[in-house]
């Protein structure tokens, strides 16, 4: 049966090299008990233990001694020598485990389609990418050999000490089951219900954190009302509680169980039976020696080891979200070779509907032809799903049902880098990189020339800006330069006319921009469009009324579609959206 635990599917890998360092870190600690052994032994030895001063002469004596410290004194070394090296090891599987993994995300990243990107922030890809491997370093580099020093340590000890006297055996380690026991009886209070509080509160806070934070301009413009801080203050309050109900019945059974192995109480533990076990004549004195050396030595180990599930927690929660990613669905690659088939650059899109989620259609029934040579423009209320049908032409997502074809392939059929080559885009989020202004224009075409780089961004009405900073071209983003909106949205334009793509998706490009660069943008991508096949999304109908097309989007379905002037002549829902704007007729501010 498939193994579906998320931290061994992640760590298979590395599996041998963890329990390798397992052993290792186990037969270390083991060594480390040899030296108390030894003293146990030279002290029974000097006591005249063993009817030692029976057999061994002084020079025997003497010699034994000498061995016993020398051996004492090997394991020592060799023990902590395994110990270390266990310890490089597992940083060293880590490091490679960590690598791969980083390396995996990325590219199960590069595959996922476009539109994964839209459905999540990057918050969780930084998490997954920095804290969730984080997590998996506790894991790999220090669970695997802590467990194999805590056994090692446990399992040689209470070997040696049975070995040496069962009955005080048993009496010293008594403390450490009962630690289970209480530990477990904690564990035990602590009820599903109270663990979910503490888990939601926890979720409660960090989004309270986040909003909280992102909200700060809108906190301190209402903070006079005291109500901006209300749900902050709630999930504080409510977490407070959470943390109460699952923290307080483990408070005093947690300092209990602790106290039972504290090594000063297993110390007593050996002292009183011991002075018991002499008095009755079961032992002699020196027998107690090795009891008081190795005993209280297992309560560290021991609590090490339940604490060190709590690491195993975290890492399984972040094992888990990191399989999720990888494990995201990626977009299909067609066979090589189909996008030959691709005759012209005309889109056609044929019975399309898509929902995001089973409940929700968002698009249906769509069908439409977006010929070569013609600007297209659609337009619709907010939520009427414009961007949804530009997002899967640039197949951020593939349709629900129908197809979309360019040149007459399937966009399933049509390579990435291919479709990319052919379509090119400005989106409502812009995206630039922390780089050179330069690099951010030449982001697709990275050999293009200083010149053309110039051209594209004076189409983009954006090169005077640029020549007016200190460093220019070389500006890098977020260093040298802060961009407004608008800015960032002419740099993402003249990215896309540098791409020179035949075929252009701007989903409102110039939405952040003022009303006089709008009006030179619009312009440029008038001359820009020109010979290409162009969709744009517009919330302004007076931008794109020269368009060859226009389809009107009402609730995912298209209701009106034709020229500016027969729509309106229809006198429909474009004629009122066009009213209710209060627009003026100036074709040649638009496209
Ligand atoms: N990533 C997503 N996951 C789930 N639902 C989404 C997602 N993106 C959009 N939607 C939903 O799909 C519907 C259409 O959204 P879309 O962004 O396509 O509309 P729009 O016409 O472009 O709106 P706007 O003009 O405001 O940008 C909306 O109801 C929206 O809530």
């Amino acid at each position: 049966m498939a193994n579906n635990n998320p931290v061994d599917r992640l760590l298979c890998p590395i599996k041998g090299q963890l329990i390798f360092v397992m052993i290792l870190a186990c037969l270390g600690s083991m060594l480390t008990i040899v030296p108390l052994a030894g003293i146990a032994y030279i002290a029974k030895l000097l006591m005249g233990g063993i009817g030692t001063t029976a057999i061994f002469s002084q020079t025997d004596l003497q010699t034994e001694i000498w061995w016993v410290a020398g051996v004492s004194l090997a394991g020592l070394i060799i023990g902590v020598l395994l110990v270390a090296m266990s310890e490089l090891l597992a940083h060293l599987a880590d490091n490679q485990i960590t690598h791969d993994l980083r390396l995996s995300v990325m590219q199960r990243l590069t595959k996922v389609p476009l539109g994964w990107f839209t459905n999540r922030a990057s918050g969780d890809v930084k998490q997954a990418m920095q804290d969730d491997i984080g997590s998996l370093h506790e894991l790999t580099a220090h669970y695997y050999t802590t467990r194999g020093r805590c056994y090692g340590v446990i399992s040689l000890s209470a070997i040696y000490l049975f070995v040496m006297d069962w009955r005080m055996a048993i009496v010293s380690l008594i403390p450490f089951p009962c630690f289970y026991l209480i530990f477990g009886a904690a564990k035990k209070a602590i009820s599903e219900d109270r663990m979910k509080g503490f888990m939601s509160g926890q979720a409660l806070i960090n989004n309270a954190i986040a909003e909280f934070i992102s909200g700060i301009p809108v906190v301190k413009t209402f903070a006079a009302s005291g109500k901006a801080h209300k749900g902050y203050h709630e999930a504080v309050d409510g977490f407070l509680q959470g943390f109460l109900n699952f923290t307080r019945p483990l408070v005093a059974p947690l300092a209990n169980a602790n106290a039972v192995i504290a090594p000063i109480a297993v110390l007593g533990m050996v002292l009183i039976f011991g002075t018991l076990f002499v008095s009755l004549d079961w032992i002699v004195p020196i027998d107690v020696l090795p009891f008081i050396l190795v005993a209280p030595g297992i309560s560290s180990p021991l609590m090490l080891l339940s604490f060190s599930t709590h690491s195993l927690t975290h890492a399984t929660a972040a094992a888990d979200r990191l399989q999720a990613l990888l494990d995201s669905p990626v977009l299909t690659q067609p066979a090589e070779g189909k996008s030959r088939h691709i005759v012209d650059n005309r889109i056609c899109i044929n019975n399309l509907s898509y929902a995001y989620d089973d409940q929700n259609t968002v698009l249906s029934n769509i069908n439409l032809t977006l010929a070569p040579n013609t600007v297209t423009a659609i337009v619709g209320a907010s939520g009427s799903g414009k961007s949804t049908l530009a997002r899967l032409i640039l197949r951020f997502f593939d349709p629900t049902e129908g197809s979309i074809a360019l040149g007459g392939v399937d966009l399933r059929d049509i390579e990435t880098t291919e479709l990319y080559r052919r379509i090119g885009f400005v989106l409502q989020e812009v995206r630039l990189i922390h780089a050179s202004l330069h690099d951010n224009i030449a982001l697709g075409r990275p050999s293009a020339t200083r010149h053309e780089i110039e051209d594209a961004a004076r189409a983009a009405n954006i090169h005077q800006r640029i020549m007016d900073l200190p460093k220019g071209y070389d500006s890098i983003i977020g260093e040298d330069i802060s961009l407004s909106g608008g800015e960032q949205q002419r740099v993402s334009i003249a990215r896309a006319i540098l791409l020179d793509p035949p075929i252009l998706v701007l989903d409102e490009a110039t939405a952040s921009t003022d009303s006089e660069n709008e009006v030179v943008i619009q312009e440029s991508l008038l001359r820009f469009s020109q010979g290409r096949t162009v969709l744009i999304i517009a919330h302004k109908l007076d931008t794109v009324m020269t368009a060859d097309q226009i389809i009107v989007l009402e609730n995912g379905e298209i209701s009106e579609q034709g020229k500016h002037e027969s729509l309106l002549a229809m006198k429909g829902r474009y004629a009122q959206l066009w009213t209710l704007g209060n627009y003026q007729e100036h074709p040649l501010e638009a496209f």
